[in-house]
Order: C-alpha cells, then sequence, then structure tokens
C-alpha cells in the first residue's frame, strides 16, 4: 500500500484525478469505479472542470440506499448525476438499484454487470468504522454484491445529507468486499480527523473483518491519497511520500 499525504484536500483529489486523467488518456482505464459521499466531491468538481473525453470509459458505482429512487436526492444516483455524469460524456454508467423488486436479483445482476466491467481503477472513501462501499465490520471479505443493514454509526454519519434522521434508509445494496477487491487498482481518499483511526486502523493493523478496509493490504496495487488530519494517528516514519 502506497501512503500519499497532503496538506490540502484539494492537492489530493488533484493527484488522484491525475492518475485518472493518465489512465483514460493512455487507453489503461475502460472501466471506472466511482464512490459517493463527502470525501470525493472535490475530486469530482476537479473531474467535471477538466472536460475530459470520457466516451470510450465505462463507470460502476460501490452502492446504492435501498428505497430511494434516482429522483430521490439523497439517493446515490441522483449525487453521480448532479456532481458527474450530466456534465461529462461517458459511454456508459452503472449503480446497483435500490429500487428493485427483488434486491437479491439485483445484486446478481449487478454482479454480472461487474463482471462484464472489470475494474482498472477503484475510487474509494473510507467510513469512521473501516467501512468501504458499505461492507460494515464484519463483512466476509468473501462478500460479493449485497443487501447489507446499516449500522447505527454509518447512518448517524450519513444523517447530515437528510431532513430527519428517521429518513436515513436502514439498507443499502453494496459491491462486496471481493468485488471490490478485483479492480486492478485503487485510490482510497481519506480527509479529516475523524478519518484517522480508521486510516490507522487500515494501514498498521492487523488484517481482519472488524476493519473491512484492512483488506487492502492484501491488494498489490493500492494508493491511499490522504490529508495531514487523517494520516495524524500513523506511526511517525511509516514509509510515504
Ligand atoms: O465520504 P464520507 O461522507 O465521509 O463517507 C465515507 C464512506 O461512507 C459512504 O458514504 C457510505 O458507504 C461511502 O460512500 C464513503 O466512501
Amino acid at each position: 500500500m502506497q501512503l500519499h499525504t497532503y496538506s490540502t484536500v484539494t492537492d489530493a483529489s488533484a493527484k488522484a484525478f491525475d492518475i485518472i486523467k493518465t489512465g483514460i488518456e493512455n487507453g489503461s482505464i475502460h472501466t471506472l469505479g466511482l464512490a459517493t459521499g463527502g470525501t470525493p466531491l472535490k475530486f469530482y468538481e476537479i473531474f467535471r472542470a477538466s472536460k475530459l473525453d470520457v466516451s470510450n470509459v465505462s463507470t460502476v458505482n460501490l452502492d446504492e440506499y435501498v428505497g430511494l429512487n434516482a429522483k430521490d436526492e439523497n439517493s446515490y444516483c441522483y449525487y453521480m448525476e448532479k456532481e458527474l455524469f450530466s456534465h461529462m460524456n461517458f459511454k456508459e454508467t452503472f449503480l446497483p438499484n435500490g429500487m428493485a423488486a427483488d434486491l437479491d436479483e439485483e445484486c446478481l445482476h449487478y454482479e454480472a454487470i461487474l463482471q462484464d466491467h472489470p475494474v482498472d481503477v477503484q475510487i474509494l472513501g473510507i467510513g469512521e468504522n473501516g467501512h468501504i462501499g458499505f461492507n460494515e465490520p464484519g463483512t466476509s471479505f468473501d462478500s460479493l454484491t449485497h443487501v447489507v443493514e446499516l449500522t447505527e454509526s454509518t447512518r448517524e454519519a450519513n444523517k447530515r445529507y437528510f431532513d430527519k434522521e428517521e429518513d436515513v434508509p436502514t439498507h443499502a445494496i453494496s459491491m462486496g468486499i471481493k468485488s471490490i477487491l478485483s479492480a486492478k487498482k485503487i485510490i482510497l481518499l481519506a480527509f479529516g480527523a475523524n478519518k484517522a483511526e480508521a486510516v490507522k486502523q487500515m494501514i498498521e493493523g492487523e488484517v481482519s473483518e472488524d476493519c473491512p478496509a484492512s483488506v487492502l493490504q492484501k491488494h498489490p496495487n493500492v494508493i491511499v491519497l490522504a490529508d495531514q488530519k487523517a494520516a495524524s494517528l500513523l506511526k511517525e516514519g511509516i514509509a510515504r511520500d
């Protein structure tokens, strides 16, 4: 795992975009894995301002809430349209359908989409409890796309986007840990002091399902782009550049 630390979110996000831009321009990125939440907002701002030609690029998103339709401002589908897709010319874009009548069927369907669109680079955020996608602590490292019951800590962290706490969905569809690990390259963004403990566990902790992000230690090509606050609990002297 490589770690790069930056003094600003903008610098770290610009680095993430540089890597993606290079891959798209040299033809090595056909499918881009995308994330939602607060973390990648600056990355998307830089991305959409670039007006990069992405007509040969497909995207797959990590997750979607169950029960929110594409017009719901809190759905990840709405978020992606607003922050990126409506500004760009992607070939095709995929998110799990949280409105599917048969959610288990939808998980199989999404996993088939992932098989047809192997992810070249996956953008990830990290939850305060170490979750990646919506894979909460305890999720099997062998998991594929599945329906997740959200933990109280994740619902609490995400309630800032909703009018009322009870509006925060209780379930989501998420790519599984195994699905995420099949990406050829992973760029994890982590910003803010509230992510410092999760970043420490991810990088220095033992690889354990108690911290889903720790599984990234086993992936051969992971770059962590963190601000100094998120990296603040790491041991002095840990390899960084
Ligand atoms: O970027 P945020 O809003 O801190 O959220 C962290 C993670 O939690 C989620 O919002 C939910 O899984 C992810 O999309 C994100 O990577």
